[in-house]
């Protein structure tokens, strides 16, 4: 039977935010940004294993922040695809056991969406990735911040994470991508570069990548209102 797998990168510095400290470890509603996001992972797949990119330097991760009976820690690389393909290299995984990725920095993945991209990774061979229709118009800027042009939005998207794919699929497209010295910003820019076409699974508007520091104050009221929420159908299912 295929294992589930989860690849959660966490060695970024977080040079945007410009934070003391990398932005996994600053405080969110009262707990790490990292402790957040495991526990959000954990809450849809209890039973999956996890792997943690981490830099070598870093001495602000506790491991009581993993709920994950079955883990493991990787050294994090230059670049994320460098993290993601570090975990690749550890994992004792069988060719079509599923692998997830899902930023550190994105804690407000529900266990809705979750569960969403997993179905389209494990029922479609080029796998899945969570992404969001683009809404806004769409412009292109020159280096004096002019705008030159407008660029179609029709099927654009926004690409997020997770995104799903067999083992043997991922790892060969992230190997393909440094052996060509392509260096690639998602799992899905390597699958396709193979000439596979990962499904796109519409996935929430809040899930939020804690990028800039006004992210922080976003992400906070996005915990807030999924709690609140949560509450009140929790409420409403003891009345039925
Ligand atoms: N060498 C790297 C770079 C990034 N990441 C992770 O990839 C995710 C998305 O990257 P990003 O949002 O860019 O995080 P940072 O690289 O930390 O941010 P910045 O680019 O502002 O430094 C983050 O969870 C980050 O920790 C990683 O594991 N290894
Ligand atoms: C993987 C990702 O979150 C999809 O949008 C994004 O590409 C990460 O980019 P970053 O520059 O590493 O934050």
């Amino acid at each position: 039977m295929s294992q589930t797998w989860l690849i959660v990168p966490a060695a970024g510095q977080g040079r945007r935010m410009g934070a003391s400290k990398p932005k996994q470890y600053l405080t969110l509603s009262g707990q790490p940004i990292l402790a957040h996001t495991l526990k959000r992972l954990h809450g849809a797949f209890p039973s999956a294993r996890l792997v943690l990119c981490l830099d070598n330097d870093d001495h602000w991760f506790a491991p009581d922040w993993v709920p994950f009976a079955h883990w493991q820690r990787v050294s994090g690389g230059s670049e994320r695809m460098d993290s993601v393909l570090n975990a690749l290299h550890a994992m004792e995984a069988q060719d079509d056991d599923i692998v997830m990725v899902h930023d550190v920095a994105r804690p407000c993945i529900t266990h809705g969406d979750l569960l969403a991209l997993y179905r389209a990774a494990a029922n479609h061979p080029g796998g899945a990735l969570l992404a969001m229709p683009v809404a806004d118009t769409m412009k292109r800027g020159n280096d004096q911040g002019l705008s030159v042009r407008t660029e179609s939005r029709d099927g654009l998207w926004h690409a997020l994470t997770p995104q799903g794919f067999r083992y043997a699929l991922l790892r060969r497209a992230l190997e393909t991508a440094r052996r060509q010295n392509t260096v690639v910003t998602d799992e899905a820019s390597a699958v396709e570069a193979l000439g596979e076409s990962p499904q796109l699974v519409s996935g929430r508007r809040d899930n939020l990548k804690i990028t800039h520091p006004d992210d922080l104050a976003l992400a906070t009221a996005i915990i807030a209102s999924q709690a609140l929420v949560s509450q009140i159908d929790e409420t409403s299912e003891r009345c039925l």
